[in-house]
């Protein structure tokens, strides 16, 4: 049996991880969710898998979920506090920790699970793009394995030779890998131009073409950051340099990724977009499971098209390749300025187009430093948010 730490249980992630854990009741078994303030759809998800331990990040908020707990018959150990959900990810009640909080907030937890050993199944971007080089030594130091299930880089990870295992200082030109092309759907604003982006509403933002995600995740999307984000991400995962990493529009969303190797050969790994696939690949890996995904029927969806990206219109990805290639702290930067950014326009408070504004202001005035530890990456991280915000208020 594998003892399953969902760690965002309530997200978007965190429901595909529990419908295929449910598949699979021989094999799997969710021992601890993990939530942030959403203490009723917490409740409603320990009443069905009933897991030993329930944590709540916001520690104003346990003793309603403990009061909940009982009043639905559910008893389970219940902790808060955002100490609790890293202890979580450390404790002997899980072998395998899904990442799927959002943003930097995952950061400690993911940290914490690399630190135990445990087989950390990576959603949570932000954490490798903020302290790639760190995790990775977490993971090295911890004895554990990595396995991504970002959808690009799990199609990465399946279609690179078995050396290439993320976070093992992965030999990609020994194993004849040229580059990595992580494909985009070119979010929902495809084909736009900067006149059509003025007003967009975050409702707008969220409506991704293909994939059902969390209101941050879709908006990244729609700026391309997400895809940014995840050329860093595959940067760290697979030891990939910059120039080795190509992105390609491919609206459909059908091919997650490719790998092209020195022959010409290029591997790539299709599916219908269903995050449900990834999630069941990286719990059963090596092996195979059902995860309730439907055939991929591609006469019903061809053609497949390519397009490359619109990198001025949404400027998003050229500043995360600008960030890697700067090296250092700036992709944490990057990451804490879009964060901010992207909060204050969901909250309606910043204009679709500035989100970029916002995070090529703040990586002109924090020029890279040296990844050192994490306590300092925290500070910069707190800088780099700070900076935002007085740009934000600058910009009303
Ligand atoms: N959704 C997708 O298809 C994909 C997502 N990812 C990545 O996976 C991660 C999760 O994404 P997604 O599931 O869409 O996000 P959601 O917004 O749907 O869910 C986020 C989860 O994190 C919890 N959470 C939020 N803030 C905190 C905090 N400060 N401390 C503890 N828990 C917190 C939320 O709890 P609560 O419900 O209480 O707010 C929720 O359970 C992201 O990093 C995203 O980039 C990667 C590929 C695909
Ligand atoms: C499902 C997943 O992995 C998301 O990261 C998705 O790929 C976002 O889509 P685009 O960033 O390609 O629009
Ligand atoms: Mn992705």
């Amino acid at each position: 049996m594998n003892n399953v730490a969902v760690l965002g249980a309530t997200g978007s992630i965190g429901g595909s991880t529990l419908d295929v854990i449910a598949r699979h009741p021989d094999r799997f078994r969710a021992t601890v969710l993990t939530a942030h303030r959403n203490v009723e759809a917490l409740v409603a998800l320990c009443v069905q898998h009933r897991p030993q331990l329930a944590v709540i990040a916001d520690a104003a908020m346990q003793a309603e979920l403990a009061r909940r707990l009982r009043a639905a018959g559910v008893h389970c150990e219940v902790a808060s506090g955002h100490a609790a959900v890293t202890a979580a990810a450390a404790s002997n009640l899980c072998d395998t920790v899904v990442a799927a909080i959002v943003g930097a907030a995952g950061l400690a937890s993911t940290l914490a699970a690399a630190r135990a050993g445990k087989r950390l199944l990576l959603a949570n971007k932000e954490s490798i793009v903020m302290a790639g080089p760190l995790l990775l030594d977490a993971v090295n130091r911890g004895g554990g394995a990595l396995i991504p299930v970002d959808s690009e880089h799990n199609a990465l990870f399946q279609c690179l030779p078995p050396q290439c295992l993320p976070g093992q200082q992965p030999a990609l030109r020994k194993g004849g890998v040229r580059r990595l092309i992580l494909t985009a759907s070119g979010g929902p604003f495809r084909g736009r131009t900067r006149a059509q982006l003025a007003d967009i509403t975050p409702e707008q933002a969220c409506k991704h073409p293909n994939w059902v995600m969390g209101r941050k995740i879709s908006v990244d999307s729609a700026t391309l950051m997400n895809k940014g984000l995840e050329v860093i991400e595959a940067h760290h995962l697979f030891g990939a340099p910059a120039d080795a990493i190509d992105v390609v529009v491919h609206p459909q969303s059908l091919i997650h990724s490719m790998v092209e190797y020195d022959d010409g050969s290029v591997l790539a790994q299709l599916g219908n977009p269903d995050m449900r696939t990834a999630i069941a690949h990286a719990l059963a890996w090596p092996e195979r499971v059902e995860a309730g995904v439907a055939p991929l029927d591609l006469t019903a969806c061809a053609p497949l098209q390519f397009e490359p990206p619109d990198l001025l219109t949404f400027r998003c990805l050229a500043l995360a390749f600008q960030a890697l290639r700067e090296g250092g702290d700036a992709p944490a930067v990057l990451n804490a300025a879009n964060e901010i950014a992207v909060e204050a326009f969901l909250a309606g408070a910043l204009p679709f187009l500035s989100i970029a504004d916002v995070v090529e202001a703040v990586l002109a005035e924090l020029p890279a430093q040296a990844v050192v530890d994490v306590e300092s990456l925290c500070e910069r991280d707190r800088v780099a948010r700070e900076a935002a915000r007085r740009i934000l208020r600058n910009a009303c």
